[in-house]
């Protein structure tokens, strides 16, 4: 039997469910192993707990220098990993190797947020002195998402070490090879036992973790609906802290007048990249009515037409990968019915490449005129279209959802750039550029359904640590003038 935990630094076999990942193409397995069952999520929150004493007293630089390990040992395994992350996901292998680049690069960008974000401050008092320090909060659980599987629980993970935590590490399902390669750097690189614990496993393996009484806080990438129900378990309960970095139903609005070629750029990487599976894609595109919005549609869909699709390893690179799995496939396909139902017409359709495979072609639809479209994330490579007749329709419509992860707006008007600034509610807002590929040196979240205000990426060391305010003296000294009423 496969042994799939990671436990008090000891690799063992899971009590729960068997499980496998597969790759999405060619249905190969990628991934065997034994879920975590109740009992081992208990094991692996015990141990963290356990270990948590000694590695919060550990020094801040021996923490970073095994972080530091950890980034050597990734630029090592980058090829190996990159083909992991391909083989489980579909991901193309030159996006695979950004994907570790971006890990790597987390490191120095996380010990610069700590010391910024969290560090230690000292000013005088008139007879002693103000001291801010920060804490780490204990044991945390870090829930991961597929789409992602290295990058996005690393930019929990890295903070949360330097900070002192221990961590209890639940990837997502559909990607336990990668976690597992992950957490064996960790182990390489020297983190003490107990320090990261991996628990395997599907649906069930989380709740039993995300209920468990002994976590101190729960660090959360993945989608709204899971994301909601964590936070109605956790509602109540504020001793534990939570932080929710989730979906997003993103608009990217197109104006007149503007270089086509750079806002084709713009639009195909914000709404294909990755086959569409990022958060911050751009899921409905906004597009004036008339004779130039005309042209810049029907450019948009003979350049979209174009992008290659293809296996994660094909030579050459395809521009997209596969999604998911076929099921996913299956359930956007549905969904692009489902909206051609509601009145969307069909401009580009999004069409399986491949019988038994999860290769979609990228897919447009205008849904300008359809009637209950539901405010929803297709995680997938599928673009809605709306057109608009004013500016400041443009931005109703884009602000007519739930979530608030990103927004852009490809114009040459500053001051409309200014009015969009103004108006839109999302936590990224871009300016003539993608509305994907957000950097890690800054904060990274959104508002409504796409997060509860606990921003990531450089932001992240702020979850990771509380503060604690102290006033100091070395010497116990009655003032000189006593309160009113006061006689000693
Ligand atoms: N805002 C952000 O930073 C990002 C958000 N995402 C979002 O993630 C989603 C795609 O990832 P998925 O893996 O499909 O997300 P998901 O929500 O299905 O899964 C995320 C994790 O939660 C676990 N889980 C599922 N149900 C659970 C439950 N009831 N209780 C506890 N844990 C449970 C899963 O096993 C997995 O480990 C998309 O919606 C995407 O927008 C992805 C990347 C970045
Ligand atoms: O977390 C960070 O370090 C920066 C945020 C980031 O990498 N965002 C990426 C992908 C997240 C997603 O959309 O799934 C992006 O904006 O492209």
């Amino acid at each position: 039997m496969t042994q799939s935990l990671f436990i008090d630094g000891q690799w063992q076999v899971g009590a729960g469910e068997h499980f496998e990942s597969r790759n999405p193409v060619n249905q190969q397995s990628v991934w065997q192993g034994s879920s975590a069952n109740e009992q081992d999520v208990d094991r692996a929150v015990m141990a963290a707990r356990n270990a948590f004493s000694a590695w919060k007293k550990t020094d801040l630089q021996s923490r970073i220098e095994i972080c530091q390990r950890f980034a050597a040992l990734l630029k090592e395994n980058q090829e190996q990993l990159a083909f992991t992350i391909g083989s489980e996901t579909g991901k193309p292998l030159w996006e695979s190797r950004t994907e570790i680049a971006a890990m790597i690069g987390k490191i120095d960008i996380s010990i610069r947020a700590y010391h910024e974000r969290t560090g230690s401050k000292e000013s005088d008092l008139a007879d002693g002195k103000a001291v801010l320090r920060h804490r780490p909060h204990g044991v945390v659980a870090v829930f991961g998402p597929y789409n992602f599987p290295g990058h996005l629980p690393n930019g929990h993970i890295v903070p949360a070490l330097i900070a002192g935590n221990c961590i209890v590490f639940k990837p997502s399902e559909q990607t336990p090879k990668m976690a597992e390669q992950t957490i064996q750097l960790w182990q390489q690189a020297g983190l003490p036992d107990g320090v990261i614990n991996l628990v395997q496993g599907e649906a069930k393996t989380g709740i039993a973790l995300a209920n468990h009484a002994q976590i101190d806080g729960l660090f959360f990438t993945g989608s709204s609906n899971t994301g909601e129900l964590i936070h109605r378990q956790f509602a109540g309960d504020t001793g534990k802290i939570l932080a929710l970095e989730m979906g997003g139903n993103n608009a990217l609005i197109v104006d007149n007048d503007i270089d086509e070629k750079a806002a084709l750029h713009h639009v195909l990487f914000s709404a294909f990249i990755s086959a569409g599976q990022r958060c911050t894609c751009a899921r409905r595109l906004l597009i004036p009515n008339g004779p130039q919005g005309d042209e810049f549609l029907e450019k948009l869909i003979d350049a979209s037409l174009k992008l290659t699709v293809g296996r994660f390893d094909a030579e050459p690179q395809p521009y997209m990968g596969s999604v998911i799995s076929t099921a996913a496939a299956k359930n956007l396909l549905d969904a692009q019915q489902a909206l051609i139902d509601k009145g969307g017409i069909s401009l580009l359709e999004m069409t399986s490449l491949e019988d038994g495979t999860a290769l979609l072609s990228p897919g447009i639809i205008d849904l300008t005129d359809a009637h209950d479209i539901p405010d929803t994330e297709y995680f997938g490579p599928l673009l809605s279209v709306y057109r608009y007749d004013s500016f400041e329709q443009a931005i109703t419509i884009a602000n007519n959802s739930r979530y608030g992860l990103s927004a852009g707006l490809l114009s040459n008007s500053e001051q409309r750039y200014q009015q969009f600034l103004d108006d839109i509610r999302a936590g990224i807002v871009n300016w003539n550029k993608p509305i994907t590929g957000a950097s890690s040196a800054a904060p990274f979240g959104g508002v409504g359904a796409s997060g509860n205000h606990r921003a990531s990426a450089y932001y992240a060391a702020d979850y990771c640590a509380y503060p604690v305010a102290s006033m100091e003296s070395p010497e116990l000294i009655a003032p000189e003038t006593l309160p009113i009423g006061m006689t000693l």
